[in-house]
Formats: structure tokens, sequence, C-alpha cells
């Protein structure tokens, strides 16, 4: 689970973006997720974003259905770069829901098709801001090269941060420099909103949005590690939540032919993790997909 921007402490962990950072449990079932939940969310006065309000007791009613549930399955979800198993194994789940007396309402979350451009702009900005601290002086990793102060601060970070890392520190510094400022992060940020936007539409009339949470199954570990393209690809369907701040969860609902697990994502509005947690406990008590585990 993602849970709502704040619903969570972020304190201890090593800053990525910051107004997208959020603690989540991974866990082998619902009731465990719910447990965790219970533990780790609520006020710390030691983060400033998290927020103060009441910690639900999540185990107490995940085993109660949600009765009338309205189920948002944008149109968006299911376009073009879907694998056809995934697909097949999402509308099957979406079924499943129907026959334990859910509803499903055709959505449209017009601006998701721009979430993955926005978020990979908002975080590399924000990653590279939060990261000018590892500098070889202050934290993290410094070079054993006796050299002076500029090149003792380039070494370490050139040493210490992998690829991948300085790919986005490159990208943020770029998309923040004065100049550019504007045509990428801040309309960046424009499009944030109207992300975000999209989805107050749908929780106003749906429970909860449901659709895949990858486009395809895994890939085998380095795969797309020399086309950052496509690894980013793979983000299309989760962006939007982190970009939203609203709470995101990943139930199992199949395999592929080749035995990969497939995952159902479900979306909720701000704040309301134990309904999410109550409709994917629905799906888990009806299937056992959670119980099964890929042949590695
Ligand atoms: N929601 C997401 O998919 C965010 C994580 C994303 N994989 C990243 O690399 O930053």
């Amino acid at each position: 689970m993602k849970p709502t921007y704040g619903r969570v402490s972020r304190y201890g962990l090593i800053a990525f973006a910051s107004s997208l950072d959020q603690v989540g449990p991974f866990s082998h079932d619902v009731r465990d997720c719910a447990l965790l939940m219970e533990a780790i969310a609520g006020h710390d006065r030691r983060d400033s974003t998290s927020v103060d309000r009441p910690v639900p007791a999540y185990t107490r009613t995940l085993d109660q259905p949600v009765t009338g549930l309205r189920i948002g399955v944008p149109k968006e979800f299911f376009g073009q770069g879907l694998d056809a198993e995934v697909g097949a194994a999402v509308r099957a789940a979406l079924k499943e829901y129907e026959k334990r007396g859910a509803t499903l309402v055709p959505i449209s979350l017009p601006h998701s098709p721009y979430a993955l451009a926005a978020y990979y702009i908002v975080a590399p900005a924000e990653a590279s801001s939060n990261l000018a601290r590892f500098d070889g002086m202050h934290y993290g990793h410094r070079t054993a090269e006796k050299v002076d102060l500029i090149a003792t601060y380039s070494k370490s970070r050139a040493e210490g941060f992998g690829p991948e890392v300085q790919r986005r520190i490159i990208l943020g510094t770029y998309v923040l420099s004065s100049g550019y400022k504007d045509a990428y992060y801040v309309k960046a940020l424009k499009v944030r909103r109207l992300v975000k936007k999209d989805f107050d539409d749908a929780f106003a009339t749906c429970d909860v949005v449901m659709g895949p949470t990858t486009p395809s199954a895994a890939f085998e570990a380095g795969e797309k590690s020399d086309d950052p393209l496509a690894l980013y690809l793979s983000d299309v369907y989760t962006v939007s939540c982190n970009l939203a701040g609203i709470p995101g969860l990943s139930i199992p609902c199949g395999f592929t032919k080749a035995g990969l697990p497939i995952g159902l994502q479900l979306l909720g509005a701000p704040f309301e993790e134990e309904k999410l947690l109550r409709i994917a406990r629905m799906y888990e008590a009806a299937t056992d997909w959670h119980a099964k585990r890929p042949t590695l």
C-alpha cells in the first residue's frame, strides 16, 4: 500500500522527492497490511508533513464488505500498451467484484496520459535538490582520492551515485534551471493539479478506482537498464497516485502463462485507507491468488 501523502511519518527516511515520498507496507495479505498501517500511521512531530488526524482501527473493520460498492474503471488504464494477459486478469478481477454486488462505472481520468511525463519532471527535480547534500562532506560516500575541494565533491558524487540516480540528478537540475523552469517544472506542477482534479471528480461518484498496477508483468533484472524510457513506462499506471497524493494498493490477481504475478491496482480518496483495505479484503476473501507464489 502507498498511503495518502502525510498519513505515515517519513522520519528516518532518506528524502527522494519530498512532495511524493510516503512510507507504506509490503505484506503477505491485506490483514498484515492493515496491522502494519495501524502501527505506522499517524502524526509525528518529527515530520511536519505527517497529518494530525485519528488513525482508524483498520483491522477491526477489515472483514466488513463495502455495500453498494461503486468501482470506477478508467478507460485510460486499458488502452494501448497494456499486455493482453494483464488486461484479461484485471477484467476477471473486476467481474469477481461484480459477482459480489459491485457496480462497474466507466470513467475517464482525462489527464492521466500526461501523468508519467509530469512525474518524471517533478520527481527528478526534487531528487536533484534532496541529493545535493550527498556531497562527500556532509553526508554519504567520500572519495578516497586526495584532491581539492571541488574535485572531492565531484569525485564523491560520481563514485557514490549509480547511473539511474545520476540521470535523475542531471534531468532534475535541467528542468529547474532558469530558462527551462517554466517550460518544464512549472508546467508539470500544473499537470499535477489537473491529475488530482480528475481523481476528485472520480471519487465524487465512485468508492474506488481500479485498473492494472503495471502494463506488463515483471521484466528480467537489468533488462531495461539501458533503456530508461522503457523502464519509466512501467510506471504509467502508478505515478498518478503519487502525483495526486491519494492512497493506492496493489493486490495479486493472477499469473501470466510464463508464471509471473499480475497486480490489480486500487486507488482511493485521500485518507480512505480503511475503505481501500476493506475493498481489497473482499477480493482476497473470494480468491486465493494472494496465497500462491510464482515458481522461481
Ligand atoms: N509510482 C511510481 O511508480 C513511482 C516510482 C517510480 N518507479 C520511480 O522510479 O520513481
